[in-house]
């Protein structure tokens, strides 16, 4: 058998010519296989990168100044709020363009490798060159069809502002990013345990997320996933008011079927019950929409909709102690002790997925009866089916097929679900594919689901199922000469501390593990990447900070629980006044928040924008300034800075009205040039919102305005007589940034009505519960375990790894922790392969049988499999190059 570290370097020899063949440039959703970069290319291409985004900017100002222009001289029904929208996002992307030039600047320092060129810091950049480029897509479109007759004038109006409301909460995150930034060691994506930052949480939380959750949702992500993710967000947002109304699991599936259609039909309401939902509901709501596909009607879907496999079969491993054999000292032997944390010893359930019936095998008729029979006399499988084998064929005069022979491979799968739901059933879909595709028998295991079961417990499971199949794997109809670990996010997160489990208790290692989209620190640290989760339509950070606190075992506030109590915790963490938190000496660029203290040089003028206005002349909007580097702070020298120059923007009315309409109303905005990082998908329908039938949506609450689901669609009815005004004034909620009013007064003299009727942006919503139980949790010493995060373990405890494949998503919230995992086994010299999946979303494989990128993804997971198993891949082409040091 080869060793494992041999097979990845040939595997690297044979996909460094690949790297050359291939062209990834175009592929949407493949993983990032990019040349090898060199210092002055690396220098080009961040200029190149650079230039793409200037280039959209541009792009998008003509368009500005000229749907601007016309909606000025085109009184028409919604005029005024095309004008108003049009402006206010312009002054946002004006005043984001420095902050993400920087950002491109920097960015390629926290890679892992060179050939990945992918973390957090990118990430955001690629979500905000998204909106930008979806803004440019909408305003074309009004741009080509405005006159004619049967233009669609509201439901570019409610896309715009939408767009608006995101690209201005895109900013304020980009400000906690650079916050985030400050607090980092050169090259490091999680800032130092001792600088954690609770105000960074506060102020996360802070923002209003809505907007990510309504008609935009899932805009960062290719347009296939985009239906997806309007059907997911609509089954939530009515499950929730299904959940709070019944009490069964099928109830309530019902119950938000019959709800779904209003919060299909109006994106406003579906995100304020999804963002109510996701502050103030407890884990057993997550528990409970997730596992929507294990019971009722859905349960089934998983049939229909993949490959049908001849064996799957649940049954229980018996909480019996075995022995098995180390693999450090021949001869010597380690006792497995069932897992017994927290409950005491009990079976491990697991699920056996393989493609055709195999020799060994218990046969499929009386399965569990045959299985029994073998667990209690362990006799030798192939003793018990023969006989049974011969009396069904007489019974029923038929010739059964014979098993095939054993494989020589074994997978064993942990599903994912935040530890907290979800089982080998809902994740067979893409489990029988793979039992199909790499036709090797799955053993795929069902650990105790926190937080009735909280750490450890699941890693035990896990680990002793692990041992128990290789010791038992002729039941399984296999050799196990190879075995690898496989898991899905948190499932990513057992296969590797089972793994290091099993080098810690001398036992065979498996052959490879394969963590897709997996988290390896499990607790309550910011990141860039991490920040992605306030716009994560299937992680929102409500339900991550839960998922922390249920798997580690710390029992949820309640909401309206009394918070003072955190205050002990809170305050024996460092205070933001202290030197190191202090901010306004971090050289930060850009403060949005008038909340926060003014920085050094605050009285300097700030930078002017200049918007044509009603009459063609100009007014002055300023933009946020930007902080001069201060001398008063501490020494940042380790600490990376951007450094960036707010240019004066000028819109000129003259110069833009020179451009010809014509020039604008190119059809597609893929002709806009790309950026060698920002593969565009090729793909003109961009988003399903322009399919969408125009839908009445209510006017936003005001901020703080949270209501539960039903007082929601009360208040729609309300609503929608207000959303329907269009000369409404804009009412895009804005937070509170402070050259906002500045540009509400802009618009509000551009849309000529009064300025008080300008809805303007009002203080952020704040959850305190949220922020409570991250900030009183942090310091619990169980968070330090490095079995729960192995990010944290130490060198020792990495070093006895196998090959580990890493698949996350570019645009995920835990993509920080795949790239400073594979940090760290880098310079440890464990084999890695890290390849990123681009423009989809955590969950990938959940989708593959209903996306085509998906499926892509998947495949990528599938011949890093069959790689692990010492089989070819499919398709001759393994993906990004292995890298090992
Ligand atoms: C300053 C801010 C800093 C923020 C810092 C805090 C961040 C903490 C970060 C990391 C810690 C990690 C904690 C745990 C991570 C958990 C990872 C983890 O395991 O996450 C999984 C959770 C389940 C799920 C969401 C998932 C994947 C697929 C999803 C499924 C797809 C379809 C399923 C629907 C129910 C089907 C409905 C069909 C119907 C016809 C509409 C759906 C949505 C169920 C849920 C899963 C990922």
């Amino acid at each position: 058998m080869d060793s494992p570290a041999g097979k990845m370097a040939a595997v690297r020899a044979d996909s460094t010519t690949e790297e050359k063949t291939a062209a990834p440039e175009s592929k949407p959703a493949a993983e990032s296989v990019r040349p090898k970069e060199h210092g002055h290319r690396d220098k080009r291409k961040k200029t190149d990168v650079a230039d793409s985004y200037n280039c959209w900017f541009k792009t998008l100002r003509s368009l500005t100044a000229n749907n601007s222009e016309y909606f000025e001289r085109h009184k028409t029904q919604y005029s005024g709020r095309f004008s108003s929208a049009v402006c206010v996002l312009q002054g946002h992307a004006d005043a984001i363009q420095p902050v993400l030039e920087g950002f491109i600047r920097i960015a390629p320092d926290f890679d892992a490798d060179e050939n990945t060129p992918s973390n957090g810091y990118r990430s955001l950049v690629k979500v905000v060159g998204t909106c930008i480029r979806r803004i440019i897509h909408v305003q074309r479109k009004v741009v080509n069809n405005r006159d004619g007759l049967l233009f669609q004038s509201k439901h570019y109006c409610l896309e715009l502002e939408a767009y608006a409301s995101v690209l201005c909460q895109l900013r304020a995150i980009m400000d906690v990013a650079q916050k985030v930034l400050a607090k980092s060691k050169h090259g490091q994506l999680f800032p130092e345990e001792k600088f954690f930052p609770e105000f960074l949480f506060e102020e996360a939380e802070s923002l209003d997320k809505e907007c990510f959750y309504g008609r935009c949702v899932g805009f960062q992500f290719c347009s296939s996933m985009q239906p997806i993710f309007h059907t997911i967000s609509t089954a939530m947002a009515s499950f929730a008011e299904a959940y709070s109304d019944h009490d069964g699991q099928l109830t309530r599936a019902l119950a938000s079927l019959l709800n779904s259609g209003k919060y299909a039909m109006n994106p406003e309401l579906r995100a304020r019950t999804i963002v109510s939902m996701c502050d103030k509901a407890d884990i057993s709501f997550c528990k409970a929409f997730w596992n929507i596909t294990e019971e009722g009607p859905l349960q089934h879907m998983s049939g229909f909709l993949s490959s049908s496999v001849n064996v799957n079969k649940v049954f229980h491993i018996p909480a019996l102690p075995f022995e098995m054999e180390s693999s450090l000292e021949d001869g010597e032997l380690v006792t497995i002790t069932p897992p017994c944390s927290q409950t005491g010893p009990g079976p491990v359930q697991v699920r056996l997925i393989c493609f055709e019936n195999r020799e060994g095998q218990p046969d499929d008729l009386d399965f569990i009866e045959q299985l029994e029979e073998y667990l209690g006399t362990k006799n030798k499988p192939e003793d018990i089916s023969s006989p049974i084998l011969d009396q069904v064929e007489e019974k029923l005069g038929t010739k059964k097929k014979v098993p095939a022979p054993k494989s020589d491979a074994l997978i064993i799968h942990i599903h994912g679900g935040g530890f907290v739901a979800q089982s080998s059933k809902s994740h067979e879909m893409y489990l029988r594919t793979w039992a199909k595709d790499i036709d090797v028998p799955i053993l795929s295991v069902d650990y105790s689901l926190a937080p009735a079961h909280p750490f450890p417990r699941a890693m035990e499971e896990c680990f002793f199922a692990y041992a128990w199949a290789l010791k038992n794997a002729q039941i399984l109809g296999t050799t196990a000469e190879r075995v690898c670990l496989a898991g899905d996010s948190a499932g990513g997160n057992l296969c590797v501390s089972v793994a290091m489990r099993a080098a810690n208790y001398g036992i065979r290692v498996p052959d490879g593990v394969l963590a897709a989209y997996t988290p390896f620190l499990v607790r309550y640290t910011p990141s860039p990447s991490r920040l992605l989760c306030m716009m994560d339509p299937l992680l929102p950070m409500g339900i991550l900070s839960r998922c922390i606190a249920a798997y580690a075992g710390l029992k949820e506030k309640k909401p309206g629980e009394d918070v003072s109590s955190s205050s002990s915790t809170t305050s024996s963490t460092p205070q933001l006044s202290t030197p190191e938190h202090n901010f306004s000496s971090a050289r930060l660029v850009f403060d949005p928040s008038p909340t926060e203290p003014k920085r050094s040089g605050e009285g300097a003028a700030a930078p002017k924008l200049l918007f044509t206005n009603t009459t063609g002349g100009l007014c002055e909007v300023h933009t946020p300034s930007p902080s001069p580097p201060s001398g008063e702070g501490p020494d940042h020298t380790d600490i990376p800075v951007l450094t960036v120059e707010t240019e004066t923007a000028v819109i000129h009315g003259k110069q833009n009205t020179e451009q010809t309409v014509d020039n604008l109303k190119e059809p597609h905005f893929e002709d806009i040039a790309l950026s060698p990082y920002e593969e565009d998908s090729g793909d003109s329908e961009w988003s399903l919102t322009d399919k969408q039938t125009e839908v009445d949506s209510p006017s936003r609450g005001g901020a703080g305005d949270e209501k539960s689901p039903e007082e929601g669609s009360k208040q729609m009815e309300k609503d929608r007589a207000a959303e329907d005004d269009p000369n409404r004034p804009s009412s895009l909620s804005l937070p509170s940034l402070p050259s906002l009013d500045e540009i509400s007064m802009a618009i509000s003299k551009m849309t000529e009505s009064k300025p008080e009727e300008v809805v303007l942006p009002s203080e952020p919503v704040h959850s305190p519960s949220s922020i409570a139980h991250v900030t009183r949790y942090r310091p619990s010493p169980i968070l330090n375990n490095p079995y729960m995060s192995p990010l944290l373990a130490d060198d020792e405890l990495l070093k006895g790894l196998p090959p580990v494949y890493l698949v996350p998503c570019a645009l995920d919230p835990v993509l920080d922790d795949s790239i400073m995992f594979a940090q760290r086994l880098k310079a440890l010299g464990v084999p890695y392969k890290l390849q990123v999946v681009e423009e989809l979303s955590h969950g990938f494989l959940n989708f593959t049988s209903i996306c085509k990128e998906a499926r892509q993804a998947n495949d990528l997971c599938v011949n890093n499999l069959l790689e692990m198993l010492g089989r070819r891949p499919r398709g001759g082409r393994v993906g990004t190059p292995t890298r090992k040091v």
